[in-house]
């Protein structure tokens, strides 16, 4: 068949979404992290990164809001700069966000099926989140150190996939610094178009954003563990939701 419509970058071929999974668990079991290049081809990034522009200029991100209320107080910029938009990905406007992730979902689960014990560390991933649509405006924007689960809400995998045509960090900064717990060497991602980057989501992988001096993008998607879900629901459940 021609090469050119085997591209190598949509995971239709089984031998390299096998390989792919492999890579992600190694990294993910050996590091707690795992960094995919390449991930869907230009052209495919390219039509992801048409979306979002549009759905930017369309004015639908917001300020992305601080999760504690004890850090409310402090000004929300000096916390987090980014904008967001929550994405299912079957709304119109939005069918190539709705493609990557089910690429996401299918590494992630066929990595779950494949390692019987579950992907990674005997988890058992049957949902996820929405996804998040981010943007950083240029002018400094950043993300302090945190941990995006830290108490256990059920969120196990962080999948940040990154949209950043050309990036040059010397110039634009944006870096995502994580600091592994096991101590020592921190890991600096550059947010290279078309990388995919996955993460435990708890404490093992507290991350930064660094000052961004250009616009950057990142679609993220959170994998629930379904016991861990379930008891954070319980837990949810002994205190009701205040009737606004
Ligand atoms: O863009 C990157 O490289 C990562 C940025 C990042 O960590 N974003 C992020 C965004 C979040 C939004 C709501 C709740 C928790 C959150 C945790 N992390
Ligand atoms: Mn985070």
């Amino acid at each position: 068949c021609d090469d050119s419509l085997m591209s190598s970058h949509l995971l239709t071929s089984e031998s390299r979404n096998e390989d792919l999974c492999k890579q992600i668990i190694n990294d993910m079991n050996v590091y707690g992290l795992s960094v995919i290049d390449d991930f869907l081809g230009m052209q495919k990034g390219l039509e992801i990164l048409n979306e979002v522009h549009c759905m930017y200029s369309a004015g639908v991100f917001q300020n992305g809001q601080i999760v504690s209320s004890a850090l409310a107080e402090r000004d929300l910029q000096t916390i987090r700069s980014d904008k967001i938009t929550w994405v299912k990905g079957t709304e119109s406007g939005c069918i190539n966000i709705g493609f990557l992730i089910n690429q996401i979902d299918s590494v992630v689960i066929s990595a779950n099926k494949m390692h019987d014990n579950g992907i990674l560390g005997n988890y058992k991933i049957r949902e996820r989140t929405k996804a998040m649509v981010a943007c950083y405006p240029g002018s400094g924007a950043h993300y302090l150190m945190h941990v995006d689960n830290p108490n256990k809400d059920g969120r196990v995998i962080t999948a940040i996939y990154y949209l950043n045509l050309n990036w040059e960090t010397k110039r634009s900064g944006g870096i995502l610094r994580i600091f592994p717990e096991q101590g020592g060497t921190v890991a600096d991602i550059e947010p290279k178009f078309d990388r995919i980057i996955f993460f435990w989501s708890d404490r093992r992988n507290p991350h930064e954003v660094q000052p961004a001096h250009r616009t950057r993008y990142a679609i993220t998607v959170w994998y629930f563990d379904a016991e861990e879900r379930e008891s954070a629901r319980n837990r949810y459940r002994q205190y009701p939701q205040k009737v606004t």
